[in-house]
């Protein structure tokens, strides 16, 4: 699959081994004034604006829509300079107040701007989410970015294959994050660096789209250039009837040629891995890596029990971070803060997910619980569903489309010392603020430890214990 795009899209192979790519799609978000920046040092514009799509997300505030009302002026300044640039260089953009605005890779999906067959890029990591459609979608560099401003191409060395299968079925209560946060277990947080990896088997084509959508978004996390999926029937009837998705007679052309994209049975991969679905438990992380992850049943690591005395010290370092002791029970460290969104896991069916745990229950009085769904048209559709009044009822506080409290560039963020679970998808050291902690994990395993104060096995509320 990686190599029927690539070679749809090279446009020239260099003899040190690069090639001149074409880009079909180029996302753009409120952190690209650099990039703007570069492009009229060098007096370029846009060689196609058509292709450009823009939505500010890193900086907004997830309680107020008006630019005028964001507090601080440098965030302002972030946002005014997309809208901006979109309105003198010609590209489409989602203002603020515009329900279509969102998470930028929520936004793509969601509106069929991205799509199967594609090469999507983005100055950002999490653009491997995209793959999820069948496309080579991947975060560039702002020298990168400028580059695919001004010429619509991008040299890139083609990377190698990875192919991780997951077979069986998943377990009650398993989701599409625990698959990734497996896999992520197994191979390591560096585990796919140097590689596209595509997910195959039974339990990764019986995810729904935005399950799939989940899984791609954190092949980063494992270190991989980008995530794919091969597009079948799953992924047709979700790109179908989108905004910018094709019609008509284009609809059909275009059926036939995404159907052909899939890796041949015979195809060859760099590497393979599999794992078996059904082994799979709700994860959550304890650590400061991706790699720091264990079933929710199971208990604080040991360092003195790690293989090297490299991992020793990496695991020391991140247990007293998070303030943990080896051999406590996962499943009792209290939490402070709970946040449900993000482009891993903000769209409808994780808000859907989380509301089935909550719904007819109360947050824990400790707890502050946000909801912040990843685009403005998830949050309306949670509000015809009145997913909105169940979390508002249990004492979530139900907040505007962005990124918020994943990175919290826009100012929100966990006071230091406190501990978050969290559905985004980094653990990192100060990622949810300075001295903050998080635990990653699913929508419904963040809506049940935000319940009971503590990180829970989602797996006894949904048997009703
Ligand atoms: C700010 C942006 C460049 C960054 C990324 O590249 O991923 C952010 O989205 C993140 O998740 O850390
Ligand atoms: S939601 Fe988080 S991971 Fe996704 S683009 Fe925003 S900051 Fe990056």
């Amino acid at each position: 699959m990686l190599d029927k795009i690539w070679s749809q899209h090279s446009i020239l192979d260099r003899a040190d081994g690069e090639t001149l790519l074409y880009v079909d799609r180029h996302l753009i978000h409120d952190g690209y004034q650099p990039a703007f920046e570069f492009l009229r040092a060098r007096g370029l514009r846009p060689r196609a604006p058509h292709q450009i799509f823009g939505t500010p997300d890193h900086y907004v505030p997830t309680d107020v829509r008006q630019v005028a009302r964001i507090p601080s002026a440098e965030r302002r300044g972030m946002v005014e300079s997309l809208m901006e640039n979109a309105k003198e260089l010609g590209f489409t953009v989602f203002e603020l107040a515009d329900s279509r605005q969102g998470i930028v890779h929520v936004i793509g999906p969601e509106q069929g701007i991205s799509q199967p067959g594609m090469t999507i890029v983005c100055a950002d990591s999490h653009t491997s989410t995209h793959g999820a459609l069948g496309a080579l979608a991947f975060g560039v560099g702002m020298t990168q970015a400028t580059q695919v401003l001004a010429t619509q191409t991008l040299w890139q060395r083609k990377p190698k294959s990875m192919r991780i299968s997951v077979e069986g079925e998943l377990g009650f209560g398993v989701s599409a994050k625990d698959v990734i946060l497996a896999i992520i277990r197994k191979i390591g947080a560096a585990g796919a660096v140097g590689y596209v990896i595509e997910y195959a088997g039974s339990a990764i084509r019986d995810l729904t789209m935005e399950g799939r959508l989940t899984v791609c978004n954190m092949s980063i996390e494992a270190g991989a250039r980008a995530g794919m999926i091969a597009p079948d029937q799953v992924t047709f009837d979700y790109v179908r009837g989108r905004p910018y998705s094709p019609s008509g007679e284009a609809w059909d052309k275009a059926v036939e040629r995404w159907s052909q994209l899939g890796s041949d049975p015979d195809a060859v991969f760099d590497r393979e891995v599999t794992l078996d679905a059904a082994e799979i438990a709700p994860m959550v992380t304890w650590g400061t890596s991706l790699e720091d992850v264990a079933p929710i049943d199971a208990l604080v690591p040991d360092p003195d029990r790690a293989n090297t005395a490299e991992r020793r010290e990496a695991m020391s370092k991140a247990l007293t971070y998070m303030g943990l002791e080896p051999g406590t029970l996962l499943a009792e460290i209290p939490v402070d803060r709970v946040f449900i969104g993000s482009c891993t896991n903000g769209r409808i069916e994780d808000l859907r997910s989380a509301a089935a745990v909550v719904k007819g229950r109360t947050v824990h009085p400790r707890v502050e619980a946000w909801i912040v769904p990843g685009s403005g048209l998830v949050k309306a559709q949670a509000e015809a569903e009145g997913l909105d009044s169940i979390f508002l009822h249990a004492g979530f506080e139900w907040r505007e489309a962005g990124c918020s409290l994943c990175l919290g560039t826009n100012g929100e963020t966990v006071a230091s010392g406190k501990r978050c679970a969290s559905t985004s998808n980094r653990n990192f050291v100060g990622r949810q603020g300075r001295g903050a902690r998080t635990h990653l994990m699913s929508p419904t395993m963040a809506a049940a430890a935000a319940i009971t104060g503590h990180l829970t096995d989602v797996r006894q509320f949904q048997r009703g214990e």
